[in-house]
């Protein structure tokens, strides 16, 4: 096989330790990091001058076709948002809406800096052919929920199977499936059993959305006579291969359920604030050995994607829980849209920081803009100063996506029209 390179020169380096040096791709992989400037060949040279590099940003929880309901019904309670408007929406997708809306979802993650997800939803497949296009990274699973009927489960079964058949480690390797069981309150106990042994015997993750609201936890009491994490953990759920959304309505008891099952937590501070389901014990969690991640939720209820205001959004809201400003400090959070989240889909190997031997998923950061000037400390100019408006340059798996700010994968207007196109026939539909 031919040999792909690209030298990225001169740049600041965000790692352990934030150095100025190069970093050499090849192919799909980063193999050379140097202090050495300006000494490389390569297929592409890209000028790292005044630009910061980091890894490229991981999203734990997303739902990437709702793009397509982005600002259609704001200012509301989970229940009645879920319930009232977003469900009757959903039950006219189809597959090529969902498509049009993952195509949307990947730009505007491509645009800020997010070059690996995992997402839950429908039409799996029409949203593994947009990530397949974006040339984007993502786990994929295809949102389950039976609410106890049976020919229902068993419909929401051969769909997920057919999925991962169909989809699973696709794409170069950028693709892989999971299992989504949608939440405790929305799932039986069979399919959640079900859904563990087959995730176990197959060795794939689970995507669940557990303890959002306190609404859930009543629920569950009143099912299961336990609280959600307690209930997961009684019908032998939880493992360390579930991802979790949420968590926000934890006892000390569930926490140290969470730690001792080595469940991967997403935390989603902007939907929880606009939904007002409340806010997770985050700072308390990772002291207690957690690992949590970031996740912007579908963008029905965020209303974007960017994984840099989620940054913020996170420590800010800590901070401010805990009346403690030292909390979660930036260099934390930014490991929490990095490096914990590459660990929460279990790629910690493969991507998540900037290493020789790890897939080259690099994110480029224009410092030369007013809102970042003066360049002094990368990490908090990142995750309390920039946007993702701020990113000029993404490369996913050795391949470059956008560069200067400008998409090399797909062309950005035609998306916008798609999605425009499908979100107006969806929503006439409803
Ligand atoms: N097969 C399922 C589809 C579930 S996809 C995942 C679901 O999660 C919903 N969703 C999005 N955000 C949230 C959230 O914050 N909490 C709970 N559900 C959500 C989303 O609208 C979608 O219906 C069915 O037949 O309904
Ligand atoms: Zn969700």
């Amino acid at each position: 096989m031919e040999t792909k390179s690209i030298l990225i020169d001169n740049v600041t380096i965000l790692g352990d330790e934030i150095k100025k040096g190069s970093v050499i791709v090849e192919n799909d992989k980063i193999v050379e990091i140097t202090e050495k400037t300006g000494s490389h060949s390569a297929d592409e040279i890209i000028n790292g001058e005044k630009k910061v590099l980091m890894p490229g940003l991981v999203n734990t929880h997303t739902h990437l076709s709702m793009t397509l309901m982005r600002g259609l019904a704001d200012d509301l309670p989970l229940d009645t948002w879920l319930n009232d408007h977003i469900w009757p929406v959903e039950a006219n997708l189809t597959g090529d809406y969902c498509y049009a809306g993952a195509l949307l979802a990947c730009i505007e993650m491509i645009k800020s800096g997010t070059t690996a997800f995992n997402d839950m939803y429908f039409f799996m497949d029409d949203v593994a052919k947009a990530v397949d296009n974006s040339g984007l990274r993502g786990m994929l699973s295809h949102g389950m929920i039976d609410l106890g009927d049976e020919e229902k489960r068993k419909a929401e079964f051969r769909e997920t199977m057919r999925i991962i058949e169909k989809c699973h480690d696709t794409a170069d390797g950028r693709i892989k499936v999971a299992f989504g069981p949608h939440a405790p309150y929305t799932c039986s106990t069979e399919l959640l059993k079900e859904v563990r042994e087959k995730a176990s015997k197959l060795g794939l993750k689970i995507h669940i959305h557990v303890a959002e609201t306190e609404f859930e936890v009543g629920q569950v009491k009143e099912s299961y006579g336990a609280r959600p994490f307690e209930y997961l953990d009684e019908i032998g759920f939880l493992a360390d291969d579930v991802i979790a959304a949420h968590a926000v309505w934890l006892s000390d008891k569930e926490i140290k359920i969470i730690k001792e099952n080595n469940v991967k937590l997403s935390h989603n501070p902007t939907s929880n604030m606009k939904l007002a389901s409340g806010i997770s014990p985050v700072s308390k969690l990772i002291e207690s050995g957690v690992n949590v991640s970031l996740g912007t939720d579908g963008a029905a209820s965020n209303n974007n994607l960017d994984l840099f205001e989620e940054m913020k959004l996170a420590a800010l809201l800590q901070k401010v829980n805990t009346g403690d400003s030292t909390v979660l400090p930036a260099e934390k959070v930014l490991e929490m849209a990095t490096i914990d989240a590459a660990a929460a889909l279990g790629l910690e190997n493969e991507i998540g920081s900037i290493e020789v031997g790890k897939k080259a998923d690099l994110v480029l950061v224009d410092m030369k803009t007013p809102s970042l000037t003066p360049f002094r400390h990368p990490v908090s100019h990142v995750v309390y100063a920039a946007n993702g408006g701020d990113v000029d340059t993404v490369i996913c798996n050795g391949e470059i996506l956008m560069r200067n700010k400008v998409l090399e994968v797909l062309d950005e207007a035609e998306v916008i029209q798609l999605a425009e196109g499908a979100a107006e026939e969806l929503l006439s539909k409803s």
